[in-house]
């Protein structure tokens, strides 16, 4: 579980970025968390004391009850733990050809060469992008390029991951694959804690909703609670998800996603 203890965030002595947060992610048994919030609220300032790039100017990151130390080696057990996607996948290219680029974090854990090797070609291969491995990856489109960033958090196997903004730059068919790729992960036993814009696609990934807004937890909940207060979602710039909105207004049932809707329906009957 990781937990936050009244943690607050400045990038200066001006404004509080995250303003004594406290929570505990994965302690219900929820496997994929959503972040939400509008620009500028604070979500990537939170991802980025998860995973340590980032240090509170106060209070405490714990990560099972301990808490992170900010040391080499307390950074370095932490990456081990929680891996980091970057909505820019050009923030985490290290190397210039795939296959050396996805190893990349595993030479820094020191494992031998033919298990980076083996981990590498099996996680290349689960993307569908076993084809790309020689290729050089400023020459792959954004899509592709997403998926060597994740790739390359997907071989080092951590216990966490974190997706700012997975969807940004993918087409529909993108979409559809990383939802399916969440899914997959959860079911290798991994957890998620994921921030996107796309509340359909938060809606339909995630089990549990935090909303942040000036630098605090303004709601958290299910789907079937944070989705349903449409107020405090426009207040911060959010809109509802589309089956919300034909719950709220067409007083159809509220559907989990798509296919619910469409093999569940009263029409079908
Ligand atoms: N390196 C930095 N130095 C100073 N201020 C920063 C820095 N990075 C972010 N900020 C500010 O911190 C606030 C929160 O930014 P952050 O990127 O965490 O928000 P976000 O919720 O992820 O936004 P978005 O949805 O636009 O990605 C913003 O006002 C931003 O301008």
């Amino acid at each position: 579980m990781i937990e936050l203890k009244h943690l607050s965030f400045s990038y200066d002595d001006k404004r509080k970025i995250l303003d004594d947060v406290s929570l505990k992610l994965g302690g219900d048994g929820h496997k994929v968390i959503g972040i939400m919030g509008q620009n500028g609220a604070g979500k990537s300032t939170l991802f980025l004391n998860l995973v340590g790039e980032l240090r509170p100017t106060s209070g405490e990151v714990l990560i099972d009850g301990k808490k992170v130390e900010y040391t080499k080696k307390g950074l370095r057990d932490l990456r081990r733990k929680i891996g980091i996607v970057f909505q820019n996948s050009d923030q985490q290219i290290f190397y210039s050809i795939v296959k050396d680029d996805v190893a990349f974090a595993l030479h820094n854990l020191k494992l031998p060469a033919n298990e980076i090797h083996q981990r590498v070609e099996r996680v290349l291969d689960e993307l569908n992008i076993l084809n790309l491995k020689d290729r050089p990856i400023q020459y792959l489109s954004g899509g592709q390029k997403k998926r060597v960033a994740i790739a390359g958090i997907m071989v080092i196997g951590s216990e966490w991951i974190l997706l700012d903004e997975p969807t940004s730059g993918l087409d529909p068919d993108g979409r559809i694959r990383m939802k399916k790729l969440i899914k997959k992960l959860v079911a290798n036993g991994q957890k998620i804690i994921l921030s996107s814009h796309d509340m359909d696609f938060m809606y339909e990934t995630c089990d549990y909703f935090y909303l942040l807004g000036k630098g605090k937890i303004l709601n958290e909940g299910t789907k079937q609670s944070v989705f349903n207060d449409e107020k405090l979602l426009e207040e911060n710039n959010l809109t509802q998800p589309w089956l919300v909105k034909i719950h709220q207004k067409l007083g159809l049932p509220l559907y989990a996603d798509e296919q619910d809707l469409f093999e569940n329906n009263s029409l079908n009957s």
